[in-house]
């Protein structure tokens, strides 16, 4: 059944989901997107040609990674906004500076002067009046246990071969943007209140959690 007539959602909706690396975020993005019968937006990591080569150097690559992915992104904003939204969203592009791109510099490994053209160049790209927000930002959290766990499970191997302390760093500094976070309205969904890998139908909730949510920023709106 179709939820999204079901619950109300208007059909050209753009919703993102963010979240650390592992947290779930592309399978929420297929859930939502088969429930809702809107089209997905996916980061490309089997095609991306700078991230096996960044996770073996960040200090070389850190650069190079965050341009190809503003790239991508601004890309796929494009694509959103010419099709008229209806879209679900793996990882906003918020997160590409508020998390990796600051994380990075502040641990040294992307120099100050890379860090100041990179930011630059998204402000001017993305925290414009004629960039358009999603409607709705769900924030994916859990614990780094159950991160840690899912990252071991799906086994990439750039990500097995990556320190702990680089995942429990980003999940800090999550939990810290998330708090201070304001380009669109935020729900926060922990990882452990649906599981949509054993039970298809846990999605359902969580559709009536966004229209309820749309529902109250849109009265907010008027
Ligand atoms: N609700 C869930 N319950 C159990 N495992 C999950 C759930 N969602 C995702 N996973 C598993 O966790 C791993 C990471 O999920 P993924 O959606 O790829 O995360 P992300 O896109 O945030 O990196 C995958 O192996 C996936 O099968
Ligand atoms: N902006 C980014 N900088 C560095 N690394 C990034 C960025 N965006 C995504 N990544 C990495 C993290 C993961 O290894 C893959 C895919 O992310 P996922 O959270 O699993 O969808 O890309």
């Amino acid at each position: 059944m179709n939820l999204r007539l079901k619950y109300g959602i208007p059909s050209n909706s753009v919703i993102t989901i963010a979240g650390t690396v592992g947290v779930g975020k592309s399978t929420m993005t297929n859930a939502l997107a088969n429930s809702l019968g809107f089209r997905t937006s996916f980061e490309k990591v089997d095609t991306n040609p700078y991230l096996d080569k960044f996770y073996a150097d960040f200090n070389r690559w850190s650069f190079h990674l965050q341009i190809y992915f503003l790239a991508e992104r601004f890309k796929e904003q494009k694509r959103i906004f010419e099709y008229g939204g209806g879209f679900i969203q793996d990882r906003s592009i918020y997160e590409d500076t508020g998390i990796f791109a600051k994380m990075h510099n502040e641990k040294g490994t992307m120099s100050q002067v890379d860090y100041e053209t990179y930011t630059s160049l998204f402000e001017a790209m993305v925290m414009t009046p004629y960039f358009p927000h999603p409607d709705l930002l769900i924030y994916l959290e859990g614990s780094l246990d159950d991160i840690l766990s899912r990252i071991k499970e799906r086994g990439r191997p750039m990500e097995q071969q990556t320190p702990i302390e680089y995942w429990e760093e980003m999940h800090r500094r999550y939990e810290n943007w998330i708090n201070s976070f304001n380009a669109c309205p935020v729900l926060r969904i922990n990882i452990n209140d649906y599981d949509i890998m054993e039970d298809e139908s846990s999605i359902e909730p969580v559709v009536e959690r966004i229209s309820h949510f749309l529902r109250q920023t849109q009265l907010l709106k008027k």
